[in-house]
């Protein structure tokens, strides 16, 4: 079963006007990850779609999903797959790749349908494409990684990038996930804007009762969502996107838009920020 909710693009005058449920409704998914579901959100921003896919005991197929418009999915799209399960099993074109929690896979634009088995949890994004680029499996081990923060500032921390220019060709899809030094609980601070990109977060490693209180808007106008384990938001490219946890967590983070360019930011001083 493949379900499809579509969130419309709003500009950020619209936004800043929006009460905690109008914020949560626009920017924040929840319940993407349920057992022999695939759950997808449609985005008008850069019109990439995230969703979870939760095979279980079963097999589930990524097809035909009429928001995109074409036969398959990957007929106009590339696909990127984050495990966050046990080891679990995508095929793709008569292949299948063993995929351990925290690889990705990258599937290229005409690749056909996609199958998910197994015990994984898979975290799916998908951007429209423009050519094919090879599918590829990228281990964890095998990631870019940048060293960011410190321990004094509580937000020590390492960028593993994946879907990147140096790890793995994409058109338009970039993507990774951060890991914390213990104790450690601020993401992407000091803040930064990216108006040719929109980025989308999903939380995870979480502990049931504990959140991350997830800040966005322009700099002079914030406000937060508070997110669970496994909630994805939606990052506008007019907002920041940063968060503090009450506990520790990861989370990927995928872009699409103009350029493929990781360090495209234009960074928010603190004074700046309301
Ligand atoms: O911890 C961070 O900082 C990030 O992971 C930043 C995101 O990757 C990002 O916002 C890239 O534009
Ligand atoms: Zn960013």
């Amino acid at each position: 079963m493949t379900n499809v909710e579509t969130r419309y693009a709003i500009d950020p005058e619209t936004a800043r006007k929006l009460d905690t449920q109008g914020l949560r409704d626009h920017f924040h998914a929840s319940g993407l990850f349920v057992e022999g579901e695939i759950n997808l959100v449609y985005t008008h921003y850069d019109r990439l779609i995230l969703g979870g896919a939760v095979p279980g005991s079963g097999e589930l197929v990524l097809d035909h999903v009429k928001e995109a418009g074409t036969p398959s999915l990957l007929d106009r799209r590339e696909l990127g797959v984050l495990n966050i399960g046990d080891t679990g099993t995508v095929t793709v074109a008569g292949k299948s790749h063993e995929i351990a929690r925290g690889d990705v896979l990258y599937v290229g634009m005409g690749s056909g349908p996609v199958t998910f088995s197994g015990p994984g949890r898979f975290y799916v994004l998908s951007a429209p494409a423009h050519r094919t680029c090879p599918t590829k499996l990228i281990r964890a081990q095998d990631a870019r990684r940048v060293e960011l923060g410190s321990a004094e500032t509580s937000n020590e921390r390492v960028i593993l990038q994946f879907l990147h220019p140096e790890v793995a060709e994409s058109c338009q899809l970039l993507m990774g996930y951060t890991q914390f030094a213990q104790g450690s609980v601020w993401n992407t601070m000091p803040a930064h804007l990216h108006d040719r990109r929109m980025e989308a977060y999903l939380y995870f490693e979480l502990g049931p009762d504990q959140r991350v209180f997830h800040i966005m808007g322009k700099p002079e106008e914030t406000r937060h969502l508070v997110m669970a384990n496994e909630d994805a938001v939606i990052s506008p490219p007019w907002s920041i996107h940063c968060g503090a946890g009450t506990g520790a967590y990861t989370f990927c983070w995928a872009m699409a838009g103009d350029n493929v360019d990781f360090t495209d930011m234009d960074m928010v001083a603190m004074e700046d920020l309301r």
